[in-house]
C-alpha cells in the first residue's frame, strides 16, 4: 500500500481487564492522515497507549520510524512524538498554559514557541490562567497547541474533537489542514465523528473486537463501496437470485421478490451482471455512518466464518 511505515506492529497482543486485544498487524502510512474507527470497547486507546508504550504487549514486537524498542521509548524516539490523550495531566493542573508549555519545552528541541502562542490566541485559550480553571474545551484546544508546538513528526490524538464546540471544531480541522501542507507530519487520530472521517481522512482504519480489520485509503473506499436498488420485472425472480452470487455483496436486503437493496464492494460486477441480464438497477455512493456499519458488520461476519469474505 505505502512504502514507509511510521510505527509498524507485528503480532502484538495486550490483555486488560477481561479482554484481550490483538493480534494486530499494522504498518501506519507516514505523510498521511489516518483515522481510526471503531465500536466503543474495540481497543483504539489502548492501540495508541502500545504505541506510546505507557502500556507494553504481552507479545509481537513493534518498531517506531523503522527502530526497534522494548519498555520505555528512548527520548530520541518520543520527542518526535506528540500525543494528544483523552485525558489531561493532573500534573499541570495547577500550571497555566504557559508555565506548562515552558515544562514541556524543555523535552523537546524543535518547541515552537511562537507557534503555540499563536494557536492559543487564534483557539482563545486564556495563557495566564490555571489549566484546572479553564473550560473542558479549553483545556483541549491547549493541549493541541502543545502537541502541535513540539514540531512532531507523528501526532496521535485519542477524540481530539471531544468538548470542542463547532466553531473549535472547524479551527481544529483547519489548523491539521495547514500542518499537513507546511509540516512533514504523519497524524494518526481516533474519532466517532463522521464527519472528521470525511473532512481529514486520507486513510481508514476499522477497529472490531480487539483487532485491526482493515485499513483502507478513504477515495477508494468511497468510490467502491455501493448501494444499488435492484428493481426487476414479474418473471426475473430467478435473475435477481442469481445476481446474489456476485463478489463482493455485504447485505442483501430484499423488500419483496422483485426488489432488493444491495450493499457491495464490488459495484462493477453487479452493474455488468444486471446489464447483461437487463435488470434496472440505481447505483448510490453510501453516507459514511452506512458505509462503517457495513464495514463493521463483515468484520463480525468475517470473525465468525472467515470464508465468506468474498474481494
Ligand atoms: N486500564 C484498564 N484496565 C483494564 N481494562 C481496560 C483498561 N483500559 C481499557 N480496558 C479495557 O480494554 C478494552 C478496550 O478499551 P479501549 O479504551 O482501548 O477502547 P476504545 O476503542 O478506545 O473505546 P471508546 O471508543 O469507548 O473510547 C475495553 O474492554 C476496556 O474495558
Amino acid at each position: 500500500m505505502q512504502e514507509q511505515s511510521v510505527i509498524s506492529l507485528h503480532e502484538v497482543y495486550k490483555t486488560r481487564g477481561q479482554h484481550t486485544i490483538g493480534p494486530i498487524n499494522l504498518e501506519l502510512p507516514q505523510g498521511y492522515i489516518t483515522v481510526l474507527v471503531g465500536e466503543n470497547g474495540a481497543g483504539k486507546s489502548t492501540l495508541l497507549n502500545l504505541m506510546m508504550q505507557t502500556i507494553y504487549p504481552d507479545q509481537g514486537w513493534m518498531t517506531w520510524f523503522g527502530q526497534p524498542a522494548k519498555g520505555e521509548l528512548p527520548l530520541s524516539i518520543r520527542q518526535r512524538i506528540a500525543y494528544v490523550s483523552e485525558h489531561s495531566s493532573i500534573e499541570e493542573n495547577r500550571m497555566t498554559a504557559l508555565d506548562a508549555a515552558h515544562f514541556r519545552s524543555q523535552w523537546y528541541p524543535k518547541w515552537n514557541q511562537k507557534r503555540f502562542e499563536q494557536m492559543l490566541t487564534e483557539f482563545q485559550v486564556p495563557s495566564t490562567t490555571k489549566l484546572n480553571k479553564v473550560s473542558k474545551g479549553q483545556r483541549q484546544k491547549f493541549e493541541l497547541a502543545a502537541a502541535i508546538a513540539t514540531s512532531p513528526d507523528l501526532l496521535l490524538m485519542d477524540e481530539p474533537s471531544s468538548g470542542l464546540d463547532p466553531f473549535a471544531w472547524k479551527d481544529m480541522i483547519r489548523t491539521l489542514h495547514q500542518l499537513m501542507d507546511t509540516d512533514d507530519l504523519s497524524i494518526l487520530i481516533t474519532t466517532h465523528r463522521m464527519e472528521e472521517v470525511e473532512r481529514l481522512a486520507d486513510y481508514v482504519m476499522l477497529m472490531n473486537d480487539g483487532m485491526i480489520y482493515g485499513i483502507q485509503e478513504k477515495d477508494t473506499l468511497y468510490q467502491t463501496w455501493k448501494e444499488i436498488w435492484i428493481n426487476a420485472g414479474v418473471g426475473d425472480a430467478d435473475v435477481i437470485h442469481s445476481l446474489h452470487e456476485c463478489d463482493g455483496i455485504v447485505a442483501w436486503e430484499a423488500q419483496s421478490d422483485l426488489s432488493v437493496r444491495v450493499i457491495t464492494t464490488n459495484a462493477i460486477e453487479l452493474e455488468e451482471a444486471a446489464a447483461e441480464n437487463n435488470i434496472p438497477i440505481q447505483t448510490r455512493g453510501l453516507e459514511w455512518e452506512d458505509l462503517l456499519y457495513y464495514w463493521r458488520q463483515s468484520a463480525w461476519q468475517y470473525k465468525r466464518d472467515p470464508s465468506s469474505m468474498k474481494k
